[in-house]
């Protein structure tokens, strides 16, 4: 056990499911997380007192109650940048297949999943860890697969092909959550008072990147997390979860866990609705624990507007008053800005704020 302990460890590419298998007792030094960051895992934290939204999507596609439904998520939005849904129209089988997949692809041995690691963001099929190898920040609980999926049939041949269900199971998912994301950017510019077709054409040709993520059974929850605190830059994160471990920042600075609810999907609001909401709406900032008895997985769907095109606040959102915010952005920016930075950023939206890019 110690040799392989020692392997495992010395390697420079840290698998946090290789530290599991291999039985560690203790996180490496490199995860352990200072004091002031460390998560309150006591079940009853953040979880009493706030109701997070739940809103069932099943109305939007009635046109007297939709209106109500549209409200809602305007309250959800402005309040957290976050809610769930229920009724979206994605099957359950169709969720648990693409978990089944992921799970049969994060068991593999090693040395296949290796055969995709990369570090270089611009890969369009990448295995990893969150980690920076050029820097010395501390390294998170995690292990993932990212894909570009949309559109399915330019990237689905270069998606892993063990287990051989993965292309057919994730790229079904894929797929729905693709038309779930047409639906609630929609209903998202509506609640802003756009045309409902805003945005339409751009997000139709836009990106879809599947992060799969992986996050084993830890020994000491306590002092690591499995996702640094980090916003997305997508227009909306689509999150499907097998269990409890994420949370969300809200207006006070306190962290609220998320619960559970069977067949239910997250939907976050990323750097992109920020921008073109000009600030009326806030991406979410969020974060990942870990914890000692299951191994947690998640698919974050993340949705964007195409790689070249640049996003700006809604003329229609623009006056005297509430001057433009924001600079313009690519998502093509953003892969830039990483690779150049620390992965651990809060909110890369931050930066097009002060720099107005
Ligand atoms: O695993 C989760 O719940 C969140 C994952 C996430 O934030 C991401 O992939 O950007
Ligand atoms: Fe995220």
């Amino acid at each position: 056990m110690e040799e392989t302990n020692k392997n495992v460890l010395g390697d420079c590419f840290t698998s946090a499911m290789a530290l599991t298998e291999s039985g560690v007792p203790h996180v490496p030094t490199r995860y352990i997380l200072p004091p002031s960051q460390r998560p309150v895992l006591s079940p009853s934290i953040g979880t009493g007192s706030i109701n997070l939204p739940v809103i069932d999507l099943s109305f939007l596609h009635d046109p007297l109650l939709r209106p109500s439904v549209i409200h809602e998520i305007e309250m959800a939005c402005k309040e957290f940048g976050f809610f769930q849904v229920t009724n979206h129209g994605i099957s359950s089988s169709v969720m648990r297949d693409a978990l089944d997949a992921a799970t049969r692809f994060f068991d593999l041995p090693s040395h296949e999943k290796m055969l995709l690691v990369s570090d270089d963001v611009h890969t369009p099929v990448r295995y990893g860890t969150s980690i920076n190898h050029a820097t010395d920040s501390v390294h998170y609980w995690r292990d993932f697969i990212k894909h570009y999926s949309h559109p399915l049939s330019k990237w689905i041949n270069l998606w892993p092909s063990n287990p051989p269900c993965y292309k057919q199971k994730v790229g079904k998912y894929s797929e729905a959550t693709h038309v779930l994301h047409k639906q609630l950017i929609e209903a998202i510019s509506e609640s802003l008072g756009l045309e409902k077709s805003y945005l339409q054409e751009e997000i139709e040709e836009g990106s879809q990147v599947m992060a799969v993520n992986c996050y084993p059974e830890c020994p000491q929850p306590g002092i690591a997390l499995g996702m640094p605190p980090h916003s997305d830059f997508s227009s909306l994160t689509i999150l499907l979860q097998s269990s409890q471990g994420l949370q969300i920042k809200d207006k006070n600075n306190n962290w609220i866990c998320v619960p559970y609810i069977e067949g239910a999907l997250i939907v976050q609001l990323g750097d992109q609705v920020e921008v073109m909401s000009n600030g009326i709406y806030r991406s979410v900032v969020h974060r990942v624990t870990v914890n000692k008895d299951v191994n947690r997985l998640s698919f974050a769907s993340l949705h964007s507007l195409p790689m070249n095109k640049k996003i700006s606040p809604a003329p229609q959102l623009v006056n005297e008053d509430k001057p433009a915010a924001y600079g313009d952005f690519s998502f093509n920016d953003f892969l830039e800005y990483i690779s150049r930075n620390d992965l651990t950023k809060q909110r890369f939206i931050d930066t097009v704020k002060k720099n107005k890019f």
